[in-house]
């Protein structure tokens, strides 16, 4: 363990990279996808579980959990690592973007976002200091900064705006932060679909030197090319030897195309929400369980996996546990795709490793073009 925030590089192949980030609580192997939990835990799942999954961090959710059960009462109970017994890293964001999807969205302008709570209607204020500060009392090991993302498609002055706010929120999070050598915070680059507005966002936020930088205001309605084309804008930009980190992003489908451009981390409710909807991801490609023609398929999900979930039980109970609307159902998709995204991880870890990306991502989408048989 190191006490400070450090990247190492270790390899790249192409434009993809192979790193680790050590931290205090930790070190976490890039390309990583770092499971989402959303009020203190990854849904149905227990966190021994995630960590058996091989996620070597996870998400908190600062808008839920300021809501409820608060970030001072969260602090007062030793932190969200002490509450939810997760030694490792933690990264969480900064609620900006959960404040528009989710709330009563009342005010936004240069002071902060003011916003009704969902879970009792009682109005909060928060800017990007509270922000910060938020994080800190969760005890986050790498906070993000307050931002405004824009729904695409958008138009370019109100992309430019939010842009540019963005930018002047990412300074006032950073002096809000300050030193704190064993953490670090990422700035947001925003921009939407406008190559100009990245280029510019990208640039200013290198100016502040931060410890990692996010590429934000994506996966927000736009095509996969569109949202590709906006990090081959971006990346070249930001400094190559610190972390990269898509966020909301994706499908393995999207995690395998951007990692090819340089990114080094992902979020997404996609392997855990889309579990607890009875689909399941699979080294094969996607199979909608719920779906009659697995009805009576004593065959797993995949007879080669180390998951238990996918190895040991048939798609007929798996079927009958989701249409039964059983909570076993959710569960055991959840373990699985939360399995699978990290078995990707480390199948694209160990390629670039060895210098075979390419085929790699050749192989893998062949495999999944395959269909499930
Ligand atoms: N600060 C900030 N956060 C963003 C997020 C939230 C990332 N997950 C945070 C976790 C922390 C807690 C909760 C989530 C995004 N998520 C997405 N797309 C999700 C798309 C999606 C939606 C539903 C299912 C699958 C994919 N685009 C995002 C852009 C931004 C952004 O610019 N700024």
């Amino acid at each position: 363990m190191t006490e400070t925030f450090q990247f190492n590089l270790k390899a790249t192949d192409g434009g993809a990279r192979l790193g680790e980030i050590t931290m205090p609580r930790g070190t976490i192997r890039t390309p990583a996808f770092m499971p989402v939990g959303t009020v203190g835990t990854v849904k149905a799942m227990y966190l021994d579980q995630v960590r058996d999954t091989g996620a070597d961090i996870i998400l908190g959710n600062t808008y839920h959990l300021m809501l409820r059960p608060g970030a001072e009462r969260v602090a007062r109970l030793g932190g969200l690592h002490e509450l939810i017994r997760w030694k490792h890293p933690i990264l969480t964001d900064s609620g900006g973007f959960q404040v528009m999807s989710l709330s009563g969205l009342r005010k936004l302008d240069e002071k902060g976002v003011t916003f009704k709570s969902h879970v009792d209607g009682s109005l909060h204020h928060m800017s990007p200091e509270r922000s910060i500060e938020i994080q800190g009392l969760l005890g986050s090991d790498i906070q993000m900064q307050l931002d405004e993302c824009v729904a695409l498609p958008a138009e370019p002055k109100e992309i430019e705006r939010a842009m540019e706010l963005s930018l002047r929120w990412a300074e006032r999070c950073r002096v809000a932060f300050g030193d704190q050598p064993g953490k670090a915070m990422f700035g947001i680059v925003q921009g939407g679909d406008q190559p100009e507005l990245r280029i510019r966002s990208a640039e200013g936020l290198k100016q502040l030197d931060l410890k990692g930088y996010a590429v934000g205001g994506l996966a927000v309605g736009e095509p996969q090319d569109v949202m590709l084309k906006m990090l081959e804008t971006t990346l070249p930009v930001l400094p190559f030897e610190k972390p990269r980190y898509l966020m909301g992003v994706g499908t393995p489908d999207d995690m395998l195309k951007s990692v090819a451009r340089g990114i080094d981390m992902f979020d997404c409710v996609m392997p855990t929400r889309s579990g607890r909807h009875g689909l399941a991801f699979t080294r094969r490609g996607k199979v909608n369980i719920r779906n009659a023609r697995h009805a009576e398929d004593m065959r797993p999900l995949d007879e080669e996996s180390s998951c238990p979930a996918a190895r040991d039980y048939s798609r007929a109970y798996l079927h009958h546990l989701v249409r039964a609307d059983e909570a076993l159902g959710g569960m055991l998709l959840s373990w699985n795709n939360l399995n699978y995204y990290q078995d990707l991880m480390k199948g694209i870890r160990q390629a670039i490793a060895e210098g075979r990306f390419a085929d790699f991502y050749a192989e893998t989408q062949e495999m999944w073009a395959k269909g499930d048989i």
